[in-house]
């Protein structure tokens, strides 16, 4: 509670730092935004401030740390970025109009989530507030990036999932009500995603019908309705901008956990995080922020439908075949901002003269690409150009009620044209028909008091005067002269007639900006009316800008066009990674095919370290997930099954947020995909068990192998050091060896980075170990142990084949009988055989409550 509220000001912050306990207050005071108490402390901190003390006279100061208005951004963006919430308090009324204490309001609650792009490099970043509802049946998922106002909704079957989501659209901000299970509120925490609270909001809302109307879930439409009950509640405005939201099932799309996009690193790098190294980073030759950001959408969620997938293709291909409608469409596209942020700053109200302007010309691409895309003579890019509306009347608006270099601030004036409105006119002829006069005066005064360099000026404090050099300052007329102000080397005078007629002009010029500013607003309030036309124009614009950037990956690329299979098979020719190859030197990348036929399910991949087995496998998933997002694919030809999921478990790339063990990490990846993967999944498994001890690991990868087999039949690359387990391929038939070839020359190995049939013959470790440059003493040391581990091996039951016997048809021994395991056995008999459907629920009780005591005992 307050130490001192004294002061009716301490009292009115008091009162205001109250309804927001859990955010930094800003206070503004004149030109500066204060911090008090706790919040000035430890906003010092971390913004760096100097840490002062109010009414140092007080026994008891208060805390408090100011920053200037102008620079606020800055520091909002630092806290916010933190994780923080800041609650902007700004003056209601004029300081010098407000009778007794000026009223003060939050005007807006910048938290993690609803935080908007600054800079230029955020704009291909979005940055989504996730709201999630829990009932019957799930979770309903609503999110919404404020900057664009777009809004999805999903529903999820448990908290697990509500994560995955969260992690993949690597949401800030949580909105939640209730109870998190304790596992999932470490792993947000981790995540540093910041969990807050629902908030509550008094009368009608139109924004929130609109953004539900095409909702039919209940939980759905309650996670909506909670997301944008929060946006108004924090952005203390309408927002107009916010779309109609639009549902989709998780199911419609191929489904990959965040895990295994990060893990494919599909729009990130794994190791530094960045978008270099990434598919995106290959991808994205997008011309607009929209088209990047539309780009990294598609990449996290491929399409199921065949329909939908060739629809994308076929503008592709129209696209590659016609380069000259490509250019020129290219060629305007990069004259076209960001319409999806511009619409938001339109309906946020805090749009600048030059974005208007930046609006109109990017309005005024469009007519340019349109009549590109029809002189193609191409029917699809015909179609496609048919369906968008270019908003001339917006762009013919802006342009009229706009001069061409416009300030960026709205309180300046010089925004608005000659012509637009009769008064705003007649304020400029007052203006100019008083600086006229001024000049006039200038000229006069000078021959009248024969001072040469008499000079008429303004400042801000004094208005318009008169300067005279010190030297002239004994002609001054003293009768008709009043001394204002003494300068070093000039006197400043101002005359009657001077100040009447400084109060026409700044008279006439508040009234002209204050006109500017209302006929700005206006304009804004008018374009306003069209954003829902405007944003379906950006989603337009940023789809064909994805659809020339494929086509350009293509061309320059040298990708083909993938057909797909009706059967699970599939048959790639020279295939490459695309982000290996793109960081290779040209040429130097060897292509390989993928071929498995409907029969075979597993391809048990053999190789020396470093030989290019991961590579392999990822490519495989790159290629998957290329064709599935309309893309072409870097390979000669492909033709592929239609995905549904895709698992992985690569490398040792910990889980950074969950804090298991890398072991742990493994199997419960592993775990995931035998669990869930259906026959139309993309297994890919890199070195599963390595984990542990050897038997043990070898012992789980077998059997993990075998499960796939007979129970999943998911398209699976496994790879593997344990060469034991390429015997596998004679009791499984759907099991088939592969190896990367290697050769030995002069005792140096030399990876050939090719496919071949077959299991490899040999591990090679300890050549690789020797590339990596280790101790020749170490290698000696390991090739002996090696020699002598061989041998034994050779002499001794090999205890790998045993492990491996475990699955084959027939035991090696009987085992000994074990009464237990009878009576175990006995009982699942009984189990087995037990007929439910004659039994009332009483009676089936009670049976397994016996079942329960016979197996205790
Ligand atoms: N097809 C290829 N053409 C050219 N270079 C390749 C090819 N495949 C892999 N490489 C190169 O070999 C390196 C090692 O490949 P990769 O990581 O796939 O090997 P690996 O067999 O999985 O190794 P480990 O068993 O140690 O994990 C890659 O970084 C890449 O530079």
């Amino acid at each position: 509670m307050p130490k001192e509220a004294t002061t009716p000001m301490m009292q009115q912050y008091y009162q205001i730092k109250s309804e927001y306990p859990d955010a930094f207050l800003f206070y503004r005071v004149g030109d500066f935004y204060e911090l008090y108490e706790d919040d000035a402390i430890k906003g010092a901190q971390i913004l760096e401030l100097t840490l002062t003390h109010r009414s140092n006279k007080s026994a008891n100061p208060i805390p408090m740390a100011g920053v200037p208005h102008m620079a606020v951004d800055s520091y909002i963006n630092t806290l916010v970025e933190k994780g923080y919430k800041v609650a902007i308090c700004e003056q209601l009324e004029d300081p010098k109009k407000a009778k007794g204490m000026v009223k003060r309001g939050i005007i807006q609650l910048v938290t993690p989530g609803t935080k908007m792009a600054q800079g230029p490099d955020e704009g291909q970043e979005s940055n989504y507030l996730t709201s999630v509802a829990g009932g019957r049946g799930g979770y309903g998922l609503a999110y919404s990036d404020l900057s664009t106002g777009e809004v999805f909704a999903t529903t999820v079957p448990n908290f697990e999932e509500v994560v995955n989501e969260l992690l993949s659209l690597r949401t800030k901000e949580v909105v939640f009500a209730g109870e998190m299970p304790a596992d999932e509120r470490e792993t947000l925490e981790k995540a540093n995603i910041t969990i807050s609270q629902p908030a509550e909001l008094a009368g009608q809302h139109a924004e929130i019908s609109y953004v539900e109307q095409l909702l039919s879930s209940p939980l759905e439409k309650k996670a909506t309705r909670q997301l944008v009950v929060y946006l108004l509640s924090t952005q203390k405005r309408s927002l107009a901008h916010l779309q109609v939201a639009e549902s989709y099932e998780v199911g419609q799309y191929l489904q990959m956990s965040n895990t295994v996009q990060r893990n494919l690193e599909l729009t990130q790098s794994a190791t530094t995080g960045k978008k270099q190294g990434s598919l995106f980073w290959v991808l994205d030759k997008t011309h607009t922020a929209m088209g990047g950001r539309l780009l990294k959408q598609w990449l996290s969620r491929p399409l199921l439908s065949k329909e939908k997938i060739l629809a994308r293709q076929e503008m592709v291909q129209a696209l590659i075949d016609n380069y000259f409608t490509r250019e020129n469409v290219v060629d305007a596209l990069k004259g076209v901002y960001d319409l999806e942020r511009l619409s938001g700053r339109i309906a946020f109200g805090n749009v600048n003269p030059r974005e208007l302007l930046q609006l109109s010309r990017s309005l005024n691409a469009v007519g340019p690409i349109l009549d590109a895309l029809k002189e193609s003579g191409d029917s699809n890019l015909i179609a496609y150009a048919a369906d968008i509306d270019p908003q001339e009347e917006v762009a013919a608006d802006i342009q009229k009620t706009i001069v061409d270099d416009p300030p960026m601030s709205t309180k300046d004036g010089n925004i608005i044209r000659e012509g637009v409105d009769e008064d705003l006119d007649k304020y400029r002829g007052a203006m100019n028909g008083g600086k006229q006069w001024l000049a006039q005066m200038e000229v006069s005064e000078r021959q009248k008091t024969g001072i040469d360099n008499l000079k008429i000026g303004y400042n801000r404090v004094f208005g318009y005067f008169i300067q005279v050099s010190k030297g002239n300052v004994s002609k001054v007329p003293q009768d008709r002269y009043m001394r204002k102000q003494t300068l070093t080397n000039a006197e400043r005078y101002i005359t009657p007639e001077l100040k009447e007629h400084e109060n026409l002009i700044l008279e006439a010029e508040s009234k002209s900006t204050e006109l500017e500013h209302d006929l700005f607003a206006k304009l804004r309030d008018r374009i306003k009316e069209h954003i829902p036309e405007l944003q379906k124009l950006g989603r337009q614009l940023a789809a064909l800008d994805v659809l020339v950037a494929f086509a350009e990956d293509a061309e320059e690329k040298n990708y083909c066009r993938p057909t797909f299979a009706k059967k699970q098979e599939i048959d790639i020719k020279n295939g490459r990674h695309p982000v290996v190859e793109a960081v290779l030197e040209a040429g130097s990348y060897i292509p390989n095919d993928l071929t498995m036929d409907e029969d075979t399910s597993i391809y048990l991949i053999t190789g020396p370290n470093m030989s290019g087995k991961s590579t392999y496998m990822r490519q495989m998933a790159l290629i998957a997930i290329m064709a599935q997002v309309g893309s072409f694919v870097p390979a000669e030809a492909a033709t592929l099954p239609i995905f549904d999921q895709i698992f992985t478990r690569i490398g040792a790339a910990d889980d950074l947020y969950s804090g298991k063990s890398t072991f742990m990490v493994e199997m419960s990846e592993a775990n995931d995909a035998l669990q869930r993967a259906s026959s139309r999944s993309l297994i890919l498994f890199d070195e599963i068990g390595r984990g542990t001890a050897t038997y043990d690991g070898m012992a789980l990868a077998g059997a993990i192998i075998k499960y796939l087999h007979d129970k999943v039949g998911a398209k699976t690359l496994f790879a593997t050091h344990y060469h034991e387990l390429t015997e596998l391929e004679q009791t499984l038939p759907h099991l088939k060896n592969i190896h990367v070839g290697a050769t030995q020359e002069n005792g140096k190995l030399i990876f050939l980075h090719k496919i071949l049939p077959g299991p490899a013959d040999q591990s090679y470790g300890i050549h690789v170990a020797k590339l990596a440059g280790l101790p020749r003493e170490v290698l000696r040391e390991a090739s002996k142990m090696l020699k002598r581990l061989e041998a034994e091996g050779a002499s001794e039951i090999n205890p790998v084949s045993q492990q491996l016997d475990l699955f084959a048809p027939a035991p090696i021994a009987e085992p000994e009988p074990d009464p237990d395991q009878e009576a175990k056995d006995d009982l699942l008999d009984e189990i087995s055989q037990t007929n439910l459907n004659e039994m009332t629920p009483l009676e089936v009780m009670q049976l397994v409550s016996d079942w329960q005591k016979r197996l205790e005992d």
